[in-house]
């Protein structure tokens, strides 16, 4: 039976089992389960702390993981990175007090406030840069303003928190994050990996693109199916109505209301929008 970790709080955990639910996994029963077992699927669930997943799987005794690519990183367990799932996206930064111009030079001989001690010095680490890295839990923001550090490396998604306590971030990103299926560094593929990652990658994707459905009349249907060419080439069938058409075509989410509108000022007709929940491409 497989054996895969997945967060039992915090940002990714909601999502993770939001899409191994839409992938067909058994969802735990309770909030406080630790293990599901899901016999159809032979698979075993693991609930465990998105901190600690990459520990598990770098040390074998679970065969995959979902956790947070920073996470992962952070950890330093041999752990490799078989799938993007394209949720829990953020950047890992530097901030300081907004006002002065910080480049990542500022900090040597400084103190640095982190959640992620080892992503912080080994990025320092790469640019000589000597500072001290204080690890702290969470909260990370308030520590400058607290006097225990002079910036920090933190998670930005918004920004918000770093903007309500008056810190700019600066600096390349320290990484790109979102959340990623691991599997050991030197693990051998097998079926049932192979499966877990297939079906989560037909959520993954399937979540990046809508299926626009729409009417068009002969004459603008090469224009139509310009905007809108599908993944091999757009379904189009015959309307009731003589010299009209039905267009059907996936196309990219963060791309449908541009497509939308276009398709609109062309003189298309009763454009649709629906969410594909799963696919295999
Ligand atoms: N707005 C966000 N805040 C925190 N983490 C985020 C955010 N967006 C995405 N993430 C990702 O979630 C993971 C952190 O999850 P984790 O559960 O450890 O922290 P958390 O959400 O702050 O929860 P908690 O502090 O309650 O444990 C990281 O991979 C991080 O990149
Ligand atoms: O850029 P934003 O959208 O504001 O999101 C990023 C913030 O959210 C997270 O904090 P969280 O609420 O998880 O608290 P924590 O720092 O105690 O973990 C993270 O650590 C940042 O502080
Ligand atoms: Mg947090």
């Amino acid at each position: 039976m497989l054996r895969v970790a997945i967060p039992n709080k915090g940002s990714l955990a909601e999502s993770a089992a939001e899409m191994l639910a839409e992938a067909g996994y058994r969802r735990r029963q309770g909030p406080k389960d630790l293990t599901v077992i899901d016999p159809t699927n032979e698979v075993e669930f693991f609930f465990l702390r998105p901190k600690d997943i990459a520990i598990y799987v770098g040390a074998g005794t679970l065969d995959m993981g979902i956790t947070g690519r920073d996470l992962a990183l952070d950890s330093g367990a041999p752990v490799r990175e078989r799938l993007a799932l394209g949720f829990g996206k953020s950047t890992f930064r530097f901030a300081a007090p907004a006002g002065a111009d910080w480049k990542v030079e500022d900090l040597h001989g400084r103190r640095v406030a982190t959640s992620y001690p080892r992503l912080v010095r080994d990025h320092l680490a790469e640019r000589d840069i000597e500072a001290e890295v204080i690890r702290l839990d969470g909260a990370v923001e308030i520590s400058v303003q607290l006097e225990v550090a002079d910036a920090v490396a933190d998670v930005v998604e918004t920004g918000t928190s770093l903007r309500q306590h008056g810190l700019v971030a600066f600096g390349d990103p320290i990484c790109v994050s979102e959340a990623v299926l691991l599997e050991g560094e030197s693990a051998r593929d097998s079926q049932d990996r192979a499966q877990l990652a297939a079906r989560l990658r037909g959520v993954a994707r399937a979540q990046q693109y809508l299926m626009l459905d729409y009417n068009c009349p002969d004459h603008l249907l090469s224009a139509a199916v310009a905007l809108t060419p599908g993944l091999e080439s757009p379904t189009v069938s015959p309307l009731a109505e003589e010299r009209w058409n039905a267009v059907r075509a996936m196309v990219p989410r963060k791309d449908a209301n541009s497509v939308m509108d276009q398709l609109s000022s062309l003189g298309a007709r009763a454009i649709l929008a629906s969410d594909i929940r799963f696919c295999r491409l």
